[in-house]
């Protein structure tokens, strides 16, 4: 078929389902559920699986207009090229429309049927995914998703609010854990793509500063990780279900991202290391936010409730 041919073709619903990167959002879903839960409150549970439903819708929308804003950049990387849009199977003006609907509607449901203040964090963290981060840092600094990761640290702090109506320290520390956790995750995998990111000329930090740089950096933040993520313990946000799984889990974490960070890569390296960090912080972050719920509902049960 021939790229006219395919850019008539009407849009398949799996090409509108892939815009809203469902395998990264997934974590961002389960994060948001899991600050919901854990929050010190029964919540109605039509009014919660609205807010999830929100968060959700909120989350695919950015998604999709971050695609359609980047489908020249996503052409040149060989990790995005066969994407709806840099594939020619979609026309980005429904890539577009779509992104506007999900987002909007997302924050009109959440605010008249959840609260104004769980809409406005919404509609903030859709503005700063797709403007803040994609429009502006990401083609410009090599910090870009140290502040630009930000927008994926809100969906605990909306699922709380969602909950409770108010902001308290408890979601600020959510927030910070996946603030810090952000530039590990995102780094190890930078190491090993960074060849892509080199053609297409955005100034990830490998690319910028060089993989030594990137090392000592991802080094850094997995040691900030681990008194972070005790941190809700200490403060009495949780018990000692979570604070046991979150030392565990972030020792884990810190031994994957020493290995990295001292690491010199060599010739031909097939970049395991990198690799597996990436892979555990994927399984680390769902660990830990699941280990928050269970803390919580051991207690409720204890309590007899
Ligand atoms: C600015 C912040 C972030 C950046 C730049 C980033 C970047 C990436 C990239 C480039 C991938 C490869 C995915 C692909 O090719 O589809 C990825 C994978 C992933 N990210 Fe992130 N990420 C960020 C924040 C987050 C956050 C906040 C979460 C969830 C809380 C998250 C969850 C995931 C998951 C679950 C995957 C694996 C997807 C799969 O299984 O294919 N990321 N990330
Ligand atoms: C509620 C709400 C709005 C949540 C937003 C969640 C959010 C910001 C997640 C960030 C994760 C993500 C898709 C990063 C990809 O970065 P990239 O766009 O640089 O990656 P790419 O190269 O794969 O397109």
């Amino acid at each position: 078929m021939n790229q006219t041919a395919v850019l008539h073709a009407p849009t398949d619903w799996r090409d509108f389902f892939a815009l809203t990167k469902p395998r990264v959002m997934r974590l961002v879903i389960f994060t948001g559920l899991c600050g919901l839960l854990a929050a010190p409150v029964a919540i109605d549970p039509v009014i919660g699986f609205t807010a999830i439903l929100c968060i959700a819708m909120g989350a695919g929308g950015a998604g999709a207009l971050n695609q359609w804003l980047e489908a020249d950049l996503d052409a040149k990387m060989r990790r995005t090229a066969a994407r709806p849009l840099p594939s020619g199977r979609m026309n980005p003006t429904s890539a577009r429309d779509f992104g506007f609907a999900l987002s909007g509607a997302s924050v009109f449901l959440m605010f008249f049927a959840v609260s104004w203040l769980a809409a406005a964090i919404l509609l903030f963290s859709i503005f700063y995914y797709v403007v803040v981060y994609t429009m502006w840092l990401k083609p410009r600094t090599p910090q870009n998703i140290v502040i630009g990761g930000a927008a994926g640290a809100f969906p605990p702090l909306i699922g709380w609010v969602a909950a409770t109506g108010e902001i308290t320290l408890m979601p600020v520390v959510l927030f910070a854990i996946i603030f810090f956790w952000t530039p590990p995750h995102f780094w190890a995998l930078a190491l090993f793509v960074r060849m892509d990111y080199s053609h297409a000329g955005v100034p990830m930090l490998p690319v910028v500063a060089g993989e030594q740089v990137t090392r000592r950096q991802i080094l850094v933040y997995s040691v900030l990780l681990l008194p972070l993520t005790v941190l809700p313990w200490i403060i009495g946000g949780a018990g000692a279900v979570y604070g046991v799984s979150a030392i565990v889990l972030s020792l884990v974490f810190l031994a994957l991202g020493f290995r990295v960070g001292m690491r010199t890569s060599v010739e031909d390296d097939r970049m395991k290391p990198e690799k597996q960090l990436f892979a555990w912080s994927i399984v680390y972050l769902f660990a830990l936010f699941g280990a928050l719920v269970i803390d919580r509902w051991t207690m409720l049960i204890m309590a007899g409730q």
